[in-house]
């Protein structure tokens, strides 16, 4: 709904700028605010029974209805459309809620949406359905993905952090209750730090403990060192590290097994373990082997990996992998790994394989739109999970010195967490607030 802030910002860009001509363009906002919400409306309104029924999405009315239309109201008998039961404007759109008559789906409703966009000319239409029988119709008065701003009230809490726009208008939230391993795939430069920095940033005021490994010698993360429990940038840390999470995934089923329970978050609140998150940048790195020597590391660290991925679930460790590309090409047991890694964010890509080792076994309707992400709309992707669903998103642009800020700011919430002890990386008291990171992991390889 437009409020105070919206109003005084619509009539200072439109003072400023001379007209709708430009707010149109520059302002897409505003002008959806002030001209396209009541169009819309008024065009919603006045065509909705006739638009849903040449779309197909009428019913038949029951034999009780129909024979009071005829014999008590004395008209025609009507087909029947789904009923509005709430119509809403937002800032970016219109949503309207629809409760389904029987013989209607989700589905028909989600077939028709291309003719519906076009009938009262949005920018896009998409259906969720919100509980049995319901649904929600989202249009977007405009490309809302070309300038990304998070709607109000997006805020990280509990283990869910709102961390991209989608097309529809509303937060993509990567919660790790809901979907606690996921994969970030993308090619250079399509976005995947900036995906990183969103997360971090959100996770950073969180109850958790965030671990990274990031084999390109800490260039990303050694700027979240003060939030950090744990920081590695070498394969044979890594190896190291893997080893400790294990240990502490075994530590920590032995707790649950202790109190029969099994889920931490069935423990009570005062027994129960810290989240951990674990970030891994370039995961290609720890696959790699140049030598013989490398290759008793690599299965450990896959083994590890493997074994997180499987069963760190039900213990609070959550894997957030990052890479280029993620194939059989990277060796023995990197597609049991993928597999497990259920949350996927593709972003762009180079070539349609990379986005099928993504998406196809998850959501292969989706592998089209990743392949035609444009290299001009970097942190562009498409999120999708085991649950077959999936959707455009965007990330805010946010800086690196941002994230940094952020880390800075809540490094107080780093928890107690021994077994990483050795981990943690060492940030000088003076570190400078931006620029070049001083911030060095601790040698740990035995
Ligand atoms: N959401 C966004 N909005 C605007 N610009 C973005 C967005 N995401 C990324 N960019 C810009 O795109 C460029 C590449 O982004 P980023 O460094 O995140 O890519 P990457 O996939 O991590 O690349 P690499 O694999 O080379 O490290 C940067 O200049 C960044 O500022």
């Amino acid at each position: 709904m437009t409020d105070v802030s919206m109003v005084l910002e619509t009539t200072g860009v439109l003072a400023g700028a001379g007209g709708l001509g430009y707010a149109k363009v520059r302002a897409p906002r505003v002008y959806w605010s002030l001209v396209g919400l009541p169009v819309t409306w008024g065009r919603f309104t006045f065509t909705y029974r006739s638009t849903m029924d040449v779309c197909g999405l009428t019913v038949q009315p029951s034999r009780m209805r129909a024979f009071l239309a005829r014999n008590v109201a004395r008209r025609e008998v009507l087909p029947v459309p789904p009923k509005v039961r709430r119509v809403r404007g937002t800032s970016t759109g219109l949503r309207v809620t629809l409760r389904l008559p029987a013989g209607l789906e989700p589905a028909d409703l989600m077939a028709a949406s291309e003719r519906l966009r076009h009938a009262w000319g949005v920018h896009s239409v998409t259906i969720a359905e919100t509980k049995p029988g319901y649904v929600e119709l989202r249009m977007t008065g405009y490309d809302v993905l070309r300038q990304v701003r998070m709607p109000r009230g997006a805020r990280s809490e509990g283990l869910a952090v709102p961390v991209a726009l989608r097309e529809d208008g509303t937060a993509f939230v990567r919660d790790y209750r809901q979907v606690p391993m996921a994969l970030t795939l993308g090619a250079n430069s399509s976005g995947k730090s900036v995906y990183q920095r969103n997360l971090i940033k959100g996770l950073a005021r969180l109850p958790v403990a965030l671990v990274g490994i990031d084999c390109k010698r800490g260039v990303e993360h050694s700027a979240y060192a003060p939030r950090l429990s744990a920081l590695v940038t070498t394969p044979d840390d890594s190896a190291a590290l893997l080893d400790v999470l294990v240990g502490e995934m075994e530590s920590r089923f032995d707790l649950l097994s202790a109190h029969g329970v099994s889920d931490m978050w069935d423990l009570p609140e005062r027994l129960r373990p810290v989240p951990v998150v674990v970030l891994v940048d370039e995961v290609a790195e720890l696959f790699l082997i140049s030598s013989k020597k490398d290759e008793e590391r690599r299965e450990r660290i896959v083994t590890a990996l493997i074994r997180l991925a499987q069963m760190a679930r039900a213990v609070g460790i959550y894997l957030e992998v990052c890479g280029q590309r993620f194939g059989s090409e990277l060796g023995k047991g990197a597609t049991m790994l993928r597999a497990q890694l259920t949350g996927r964010v593709v972003h762009r890509v180079n070539d349609k394989q990379t986005a099928e080792m993504g998406l196809a076994d998850v959501a292969p309707d989706a592998v089209a739109a990743a392949s035609l992400i444009p290299a001009e709309r970097p942190g562009t992707a498409v999120a999708a999970d085991s649950s077959g669903g999936w959707a455009k998103i965007r990330t805010p642009h946010t800086s690196r010195d941002e994230a940094k800020a952020a880390c800075r700011e809540f490094a107080h919430l780093v928890p107690d967490l021994p077994a990483l002890d050795r981990f943690r990386p060492h940030v000088p008291a003076d570190a400078p607030e931006t620029g070049p990171s001083l911030v060095k992991p601790r040698p740990v390889t035995e």
